[in-house]
């Protein structure tokens, strides 16, 4: 927990320092009040009590009082103004963190649990953390100070006061470990049903459509009743040893006062000293409960701090020596690649793509073509061979250098819920408003959006909702124009559209790959006819390289893949049967 702590004060240095020193001048004054009674009840068992004194030490203690209340306040501000730093920075730095992880990262863990770290697990952080650090700080400093105070006055009794503390400390232990098992699952049934309730209302459509509405009810349902388990348990099982940590200071309080009359009878102890006992040893315990109960609370936030770190440990995609390419022909040498530790996807793939020329790659289902193009984005890095953009390794090149380099246009666009405008300047967000409003009308946005009432401004809807899968194409094409990047990813891009759609599509392309190096996944042969070349996979191997008329010549797979579709492009659904069309 203290190192997770540290590392989290590293965020906000200043803001943890005035809030600790804050809490411990709190402390202090928290236990300054005692000394002068202290004083108070000396100068009454005295004997020769001085009035004028009796009223001083009264004053200075309702000086302290108003002094205590305003840096209360000022605890409270900055404990807040603290909170707030460290756990608005570590989402910045789990923010930044996350962007540099690899998609392999994402593919693997559950999106919602991801989500979860970032908003639930800092939310526990910043919930917990500001209010229990503060305590703490004041309370152990508060306790250590009144202890001294005691141990002046007669340490025997002090010694019987404080012998509560290893007994309370190993109930807290006994608690502490139970907290951190079934905070564990806590959390875990807590993020689980987070996970759940976000695929339920994600998947809401086709829940519906497909009448799972009460078996994915379900799922959530049980989700739910996990975390009302889990939840009982946290609260309930460590609450006993909470419970007789403070009846064990209680009893030492008693066997305290037992001890003290038992002096005071032998003479060993003044009157004095015992009511001191009596005032302070009961002030003594106030903050040691609280620090009791709050090291608790702030172990079970420690579980949460501990998955950020795991999550902000995890190994981000480094670039060995953030080369930039000057070229941007693309080469696979000898590539093999697995997604973690499944079966080989790609195997001893070799192919080279001159500058500004196009490959398509073709094959079955399965056969790997969109891992490839994930490859050259370095959404994933190979484990045998390179890719190389330019001549350079994408390895050696930073992950947002490759992103620069690439224009990717896929078949399931994503749009981000805003103006239609703003999702195409997403491609350049410094580009100006002529550059955008060109990008639109070569993509052929303008066509579309005019039609609508705030025309290039309206909203696209969360997910581009509001837009046909055409016109989110058309979106997703200008973006890549206005990008202007030097290699072109395209996949599938017109693979399901209607044909007026995809004539469109295929003019905004045209513009899009102009002087580009384009690999294009495709899955209709016919628009692929006059690649430079084309690359025929087969379960993740090479197949055949060729032009198309070669490929043609060879009778090999891509003719086979040709001739298929020549038949099931010839489908086309009448109203009244499925009739064969005999073109493509
Ligand atoms: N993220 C992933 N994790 C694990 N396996 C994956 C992942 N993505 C793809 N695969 C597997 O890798 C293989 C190749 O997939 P890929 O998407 O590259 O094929 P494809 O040729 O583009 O297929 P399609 O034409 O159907 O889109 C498939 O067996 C697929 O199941």
């Amino acid at each position: 927990m203290i190192r997770n702590l540290i590392y989290t004060f590293k965020i906000a240095p200043a803001a943890v320092r005035k809030s600790i020193v804050l809490d411990l001048l709190h402390g202090l004054l928290i236990a300054m009040p005692t000394g002068f009674l202290l004083l108070i009840i000396q100068e009454l068992f005295s004997g020769k009590a001085v009035p004028e004194r009796l009223w001083t030490y009264t004053g200075i203690l309702l000086a302290l009082l108003v002094v205590q209340l305003w840096l209360s306040v000022r605890t409270i501000i900055a404990s807040n103004v603290m909170t707030y730093t460290l756990s608005t920075r570590l989402r910045i730095h789990l923010g930044n963190h996350l962007q540099r992880l690899s998609m392999g990262v994402y593919k693997q863990r559950d999106p919602g649990d991801l989500a979860s770290v970032a908003l639930q697990d800092v939310a526990n952080f910043e919930l917990i953390f500001g209010h229990t650090i503060g305590n703490i700080t004041a309370a152990v400093f508060a306790t250590l100070t009144i202890s001294v105070f005691l141990f002046i006055t007669d340490w025997r009794l002090a010694l019987v006061l404080l012998a509560a503390l290893p007994l309370s400390w190993l109930m807290v232990k006994i608690s502490d470990m139970l907290i951190f098992r079934e905070g564990k699952r806590h959390i875990a049934a807590r993020n689980n049903t987070g996970a759940r309730f976000l695929e339920y209302v994600q998947g809401i459509r086709h829940i519906k459509s497909f009448g799972m509405t009460g078996k994915r009810f379900a799922t959530l349902d049980k989700a739910l009743n996990e975390l009302r388990a889990a939840s009982i348990q946290t609260e309930m099982l460590p609450g006993p040893f909470v419970l007789t940590a403070a009846l064990v200071l209680e009893c030492c309080f008693l066997l305290m006062l037992y001890t003290g009359v038992t002096f005071l009878t032998q003479g060993t102890l003044t009157t004095a000293a015992l009511i001191t006992f009596l005032i302070l040893g009961y002030r003594l315990f106030e903050p040691l409960r609280i620090v009791l109960v709050d090291y608790i609370i702030l172990r079970y936030m420690n579980i949460s701090l501990e998955r950020v770190m795991t999550l902000m440990k995890t190994p981000v995609q480094d670039a060995g020596r953030r080369l930039v390419p000057q070229r941007h022909d693309i080469t696979f040498s000898q590539v093999s690649f697995s997604y973690g530790h499944d079966k080989q996807v790609l195997r001893d793939i070799s192919f080279h793509v001159p500058e500004r020329q196009m490959l398509a790659l073709v094959g079955p289902s399965g056969s790997g073509k969109t891992t490839i193009t994930s490859l050259i984005a370095r959404f994933w890095d190979v484990q045998q061979g390179s890719v190389q953009i330019g001549g350079v390794d994408v390895r050696d090149m930073e992950p947002q250098q490759v992103y620069r380099l690439i224009s990717e246009v896929f078949q399931d666009v994503y749009l981000f819920d805003d103006t239609i405008y703003n999702n195409i300047r997403v491609g350049r967000m410094d580009a100006t408003e002529e550059e955008v409003l060109a990008a639109a009308e070569k993509a052929l946005v303008l066509d579309f959006a005019m039609e609508f009432p705030d025309g290039i401004h309206s909203r696209t809807g969360e997910g581009g909702n509001r837009l046909s899968g055409g016109q989110k194409q058309r979106i997703s094409i200008a973006r890549a124009l206005l990008k202007n990047a030097p290699v072109v990813l395209l996949d599938e891009a017109t693979a399901s559209l209607d044909p007026e759609n995809e004539v469109f599509i295929q003019q905004a392309i045209q513009e899009l790959v102009k002087d580009k190096t384009v690999i294009v996944v495709a899955h209709k042969l016919a628009t692929i006819r006059n690649a430079n070349a084309i690359l025929v996979l087969n379960d993740g191997r090479m197949d055949a390289y060729g032009t198309h008329e070669a490929l043609m010549a060879e009778q090999g797979l891509y003719h086979h893949l040709w001739q298929l579709q020549q038949t099931a492009g010839g489908w086309k659904v009448s109203n009244e049967t499925f009739i064969l069309n005999d073109q493509i």
